[in-house]
């Protein structure tokens, strides 16, 4: 088996590939989710599985690294820890340094490419950050945008200002004119965001160069992405797990 691990800010979200199958990207024989407290806390997930490698993408930091390596050395699994460069898997990273783009975010270029391959697109990864990136059809990663997630741009009301409450959305509210505190703090947070993605679609389909006669694609991933899909005014496709498609591809390099 091969061992995909996705460590994000707040989940770790990880795949086991049965290699011996020729399996298609995002065809996996286990998957799974914990947070970084379940991660500390329990038996790891994938513990009872014969793993002859792993690939990792970690955007969470240095502590969260070191339990991942303890973990995996103990169960003698040699591990590759992906690190943006300037070119992978048909990526073309322009970052002004490759390496400092969160790896997590060339993971999903990568697996966008590959899914969508001689497509331009915009990829907004919604998770404890959203991420919105632009990819050319030929595979440039030009740049992106990082903001707040959901979730951090209406606790960040909640917390600096004396009369909002935290709130937290449901699938069924989008942005619109709200006549209750509690919803138009959603709206507002939803607004927010599904109006980035829909201005980062607009800025990139107005690039001279984007050099292809169709409209980017603009693909919506991450935990929060239901919640954002309804206030999305634009045509937009939803694929779940992007980091860990991402990471089957380059470890099929
Ligand atoms: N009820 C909710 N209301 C608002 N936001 C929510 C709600 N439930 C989840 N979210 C958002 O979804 C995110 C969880 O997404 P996901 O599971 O992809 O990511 P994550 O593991 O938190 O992200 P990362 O990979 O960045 O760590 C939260 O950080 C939050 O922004
Ligand atoms: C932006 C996040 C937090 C999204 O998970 C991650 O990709 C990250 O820590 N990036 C490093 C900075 C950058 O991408 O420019
Ligand atoms: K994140």
């Amino acid at each position: 088996m091969l061992l995909l691990i996705d460590a994000g800010n707040t989940r770790i979200k990880w795949a086991l590939v049965d290699t011996n199958q020729a399996p298609q990207l995002g065809e996996w024989a286990q998957f799974g989710s914990i947070s970084h407290q379940e991660f500390a806390d329990e038996a790891t997930p994938w513990s009872g599985f014969v793993v002859q490698r792993a690939v990792v993408s970690n955007v969470a930091g240095s502590a969260l690294r070191t339990q991942l390596a303890e973990s995996l050395q103990r169960q003698n699994i040699p591990v590759e820890w992906l690190v943006s460069q300037a070119a992978c898997a048909g990526i073309k990273n322009q970052y002004r340094d490759p390496t400092q783009l969160g790896c997590d975010r060339f993971a999903t270029a990568i697996a966008a490419h590959a899914l969508f391959p001689d497509q331009a697109f915009i990829v907004a990864t919604c998770g404890t950050a959203t991420t919105i990136d632009a990819v050319t059809a030929e595979g440039i990663f030009i740049g992106g945008m990082i903001a707040p997630g959901l979730k951090l741009m209406a606790q960040s009301l909640a917390q600096n200002t004396a009369q909002l409450p935290s709130v937290l959305a449901s699938a069924s509210m989008t942005a619109h004119f709200a006549n209750y505190t509690e919803a138009a703090i959603v709206s507002g947070c939803l607004a927010a965001q599904a109006g980035a993605i829909e201005l980062a679609v607009r800025n990139f389909s107005a690039m001279p160069d984007l050099n292809t006669a169709m409209p980017p694609l603009c693909i919506v991933s991450g935990g929060a992405a239901k919640y954002i899909i309804p206030s999305l005014g634009i045509p937009h496709r939803s694929v779940d797990n992007l980091v860990l498609i991402g990471l089957q591809v380059i470890a099929s390099c």
